[in-house]
């Protein structure tokens, strides 16, 4: 992303798109529903780290017309050609994180630290998830020691 732009967002009951229902999407799907998400899962299987009672799930393939409601939408699927489609078929009002290519994507998503006093996010712009994922747990462990009480989750 050349400029990106960093904001937080009140997802509380708005509908969410994931398409894709395996691994990253469950991860994706954790964060989402512990943000209020209403969240809709277009795939033909679910990995069992998501609970489909807590999701609407619809057993299928993508297809354009199960997401045109969502502003937002997570493309999650291992075929990387489907996750293509879904950013390529969009709207103007829809953005989409493709998650098998940053080069395909409106917006990506961060390491966060939610405590007490500061919700603290972390991002490579892309370049390198694991090392935003190192550096949230070494601030995690700095934090705790400047502030014994900040141990909210993480
Ligand atoms: C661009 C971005 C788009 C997006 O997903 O939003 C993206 C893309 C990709 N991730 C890949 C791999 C991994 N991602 C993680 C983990 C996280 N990835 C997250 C964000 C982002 N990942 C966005 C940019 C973040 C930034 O700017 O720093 C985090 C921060 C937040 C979250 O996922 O919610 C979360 C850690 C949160 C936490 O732990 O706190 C792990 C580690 C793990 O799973 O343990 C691995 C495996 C190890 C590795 O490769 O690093 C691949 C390669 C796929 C392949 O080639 O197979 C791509 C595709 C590509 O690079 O194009
Ligand atoms: N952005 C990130 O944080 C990361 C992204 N990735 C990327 O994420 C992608 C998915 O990885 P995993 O979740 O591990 O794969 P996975 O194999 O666990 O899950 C793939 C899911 O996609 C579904 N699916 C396949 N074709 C579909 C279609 N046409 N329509 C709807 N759903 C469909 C499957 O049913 C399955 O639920 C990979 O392309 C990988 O490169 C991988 C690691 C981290």
């Amino acid at each position: 992303m050349q400029k990106p732009y960093p904001i937080l967002l009140d997802l509380s009951a708005k509908k969410v798109g994931v398409v894709g229902g395996g691994k990253v999407a469950a991860r994706k799907i954790k964060g989402l529903l512990a943000a209020g998400a209403d969240v809709t899962v277009v795939s033909p299987f679910l990995n069992d780290q998501i609970d489909a009672d807590a999701v609407h799930w619809i057993q299928a393939r993508y297809a354009k017309k199960y997401i045109r409601q969502m502003n937002l939408v997570f493309a999650c699927t291992d075929d990387l050609a489907v996750n293509q489609q879904v950013k390529a078929e969009a709207a103007q009002f829809q953005l989409v994180n493709n998650t098998s290519n940053k080069h395909d994507s409106d917006f990506y998503n961060v390491a966060k630290i939610d405590t007490e006093h500061f919700m603290i996010t972390i991002s490579t712009n892309g370049v390198s998830p694991s090392a935003a994922k190192e550096l949230k747990a070494e601030m995690v462990t700095w934090l705790t020691g400047q502030y014994p009480d900040e141990r909210r989750s993480h």
